[in-house]
């Protein structure tokens, strides 16, 4: 039975005795000639050497690189190094030129394979076959021409403790030392810590390589910093936020404004999501949403966290984005050619051209939201944001929130890390503060110091924001009888009633209008579709209370009912004309409206949407009438 040594351990002078004659054995097995210089050794070309060198690149660089220090405890006069790979093949012999040329003459040169089939018992075929280490001396050698020689031989090991090469010492007997064995082995143990060093180098440099692409493609700022919170790195587009370059290194606070508690940023992640961040560096205010995620080593110790932050404009235009910040209409859009109507285009045209505050007067579904569109359009702010408010449709409670936003826990249900508010969002563009005359006493009294002095106070903040933006009002009511029966600050009225337009009802604006109105919609949603006679007498007979989203939602009924290409009298649907077929109803004005709008809510079953289309006035003025009958279901 053979005997069995550990990997990698020096086998002792027993075992060794033993494992020499056992390989002696096999080598005149394999028929190998110990006597001669075998000619037909293998042997690679020198290409094939380049490309072994480079395959085992980390184990060569780093035994080349060690050389000389052993040559520091052993003479190269005496002594040849040499480093073979896993496969047997001598990848790099040195000493001096005459030790080389010594070990040349017996195959013992680079690209020679050192196998025990090939050479029989050697230092380099035990310790490739066996994985320990061995030192032979003089006749151990299976070949003759390794007489007079003693050769100590070492694994090295790679990942895994998988082979990757055998370190190798020779020179003559004479110089025998059970110590080399020892130096050897230990030598080859440092040239594994060394080449995993190397390894986790090279590794550490393709993934910060890596890092560095993922970084700098992400369309947000992204920063990393340690415990000592200094910055590690930062992206182009996070210095590009910050308005500064080269930060790495620099403190958290000093470039950020961030002052962090990294151990609660490990404790509760989840808490540091999109908060909010102001501060001046230079002069120069910089706004900022980031998100901190604490960064853990392998063994789970806190290294650091990454910020991901992005620029409080963009997110800004983000939510733009979404609520629908643009206006779509344009002058071209107001369709109408009577007198009064062509006046009030004029005059808002005229007003796009300055920035003053403009009141827009009408009833509902007059066009006044196309108006304030059209005016945002052809002004100087047309590329920024326009956004319409309807100051009539939103609770009481929230509508300062939603005009000034908010902070971090400005109330119970706020947003962590708060909102911004509508006129923030706005900011360089327009706002549409439309049914302004429904907006509660107080507002009126914070709108008025925002118009007077240009800033916001968001709910819940100790400090003012300055803010650019073009106010247009519009409403239903009249504002100058509300001034007087108290219900609406007449400070504020003056404010906003500085170039007032009154958008006239579609019942003063004549029959060419309708008509031109009509052929307008039916164009828009049945092309080549025409009106008969008859359809457009009685469209001209009508008073049209709920003006031209009235007209709008009757042709678009009508073209529903239609299947031919011509609207008829009978597809049009006309709700009975309280003024102008007098029906025999007794009450006072408002008792009349609250019968109607009872009777429709109730044939709806309070469906708004149905109801305020078949009364011809609009979602929110049906609410507020709801609310001021204090109406509720059933
Ligand atoms: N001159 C016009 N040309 C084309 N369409 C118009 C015109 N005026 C109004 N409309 C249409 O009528 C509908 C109502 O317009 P808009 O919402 O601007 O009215 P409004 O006066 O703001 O109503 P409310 O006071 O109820 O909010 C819209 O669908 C719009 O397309």
């Amino acid at each position: 039975m053979s005997v069995v040594c550990d990997k990698g351990a020096i086998p002792t002078s027993e075992q060794m005795v033993e494992l020499i004659r056992e390989s002696q054995m096999r080598s005149r097995e394999y028929g190998i000639c110990s006597e001669e210089r075998n000619t037909a050794q293998v042997k690679l070309s020198p290409e094939g050497l380049k490309e072994r060198i480079h395959s085992n690149n980390t184990l060569y660089d780093v035994v080349v690189s060690h050389i000389k220090e052993f040559y520091l405890l052993l003479s190269p006069e005496d002594f040849m190094i040499a480093l073979v790979d896993r496969d047997g093949y001598i990848l790099h012999l040195d000493g001096s030129e005459r030790i080389q040329a010594i070990f040349a003459e017996r195959n013992c040169a680079p690209g020679y394979r050192w196998q025990e089939k090939d050479v029989g018992t050697s230092a380099i075929s035990l310790c490739l076959r066996l994985q320990a280490p061995f030192q032979l001396n003089d006749t151990d050698h299976y070949c003759r021409r390794g007489h007079g020689f003693t050769s100590s031989a070492a694994p090295i090991f790679g990942h895994d403790k998988a082979l990757e090469g055998v370190l190798v010492i020779s020179g003559s007997t004479s110089l025998t030392h059970p110590h080399t064995l020892s130096m050897i082995t230990s030598a080859a143990r440092s040239i594994e810590e060394q080449m995993r060093l190397l390894r986790r180098n090279q590794e550490l440099s393709v993934y910060t390589g890596f890092l560095d692409n993922v970084l700098e493609a992400a369309g947000t700022g992204l920063l990393t910093f340690d415990k000592e919170f200094r910055i590690w790195k930062v992206n182009r587009k996070g210095e590009e936020i910050l308005g500064q370059e080269k930060l790495a290194g620099k403190q958290l606070s000093a470039a950020t404004g961030l002052q962090l508690d990294l151990d609660d940023i490990a404790r509760n992640p989840g808490e540091w999501k999109g908060r909010e961040c102001y501060f001046k560096h230079n002069g120069r205010g910089i706004h900022f949403f980031y998100s901190a995620q604490p960064v853990f080593s392998r063994q789970n110790a806190l290294l650091g966290a990454v910020l991901v932050f992005e620029e409080f404009g963009n997110i800004k235009k983000l939510a733009n984005k979404i609520s629908g910040d643009r206006a779509f209409f344009t002058f071209e859009h107001l369709i109408g050619q009577s007198e009064k109507f062509r006046d009030a285009v004029d005059m808002a045209r005229r007003a796009s051209g300055s920035s003053s505050t403009v009141l827009l007067l009408g009833e509902t579904g007059t066009g006044k939201e196309l108006f304030a569109q059209a005016v945002h359009n052809a002004s100087k702010r047309c590329q920024q944001p326009f956004i319409p408010i309807n100051c009539g449709a939103i609770p009481n409670e929230l509508l300062e929130s939603e005009l000034f936003g908010y902070v971090d826990g400005a109330f119970t249900g706020a947003l962590k890390g708060g909102r911004p508010g509508k006129f923030e969002l706005a900011n360089g563009g327009t706002v549409l503060l439309d049914e302004i005359g429904d907006m509660p006493h107080d507002m009126q009294v914070k709108l008025l110091r925002v118009l007077q002095t240009g800033e916001v106070q968001p709910v819940g903040s100790g400090s003012l924001l300055r803010i650019n933006v073009r106010i247009i009002a519009s409403t239903h009511v009249n504002l100058a009888e509300a001034v007087a029966q108290n219900r609406f600050r007449r400070d504020l009225f003056y404010r906003l009633n500085i170039l007032p337009i009154n958008i006239p009802p579609l019942r003063e604006r004549g029959a060419g209008d309708i008509e031109l109105l009509a052929a307008y919609f039916i164009e828009r949603n049945r092309p080549g579709c025409s009106l008969s006679r008859e359809v457009l007498d009685e469209l001209h007979g009508y008073s049209w209370p709920g003006n031209v989203r009235e007209l709008e939602n009757t042709i678009q009924r009508a073209l529903h009912l239609c299947e031919d290409d011509q609207l008829l009298p009978e597809h049009l649907d006309l709700p009975v004309d309280t003024a102008r077929h007098i029906a025999p109803v007794s009450g006072t004005l408002q008792e009349i409206e609250r019968t109607a709008i009872v009777s429709t809510l109730g044939k709806t079953d309070w469906n708004m949407v149905q109801s305020a289309k078949q009364l011809g006035i609009s979602r929110a003025t049906l609410y507020r009438k709801v609310k001021e009958y204090k109406l509720v279901k059933n």
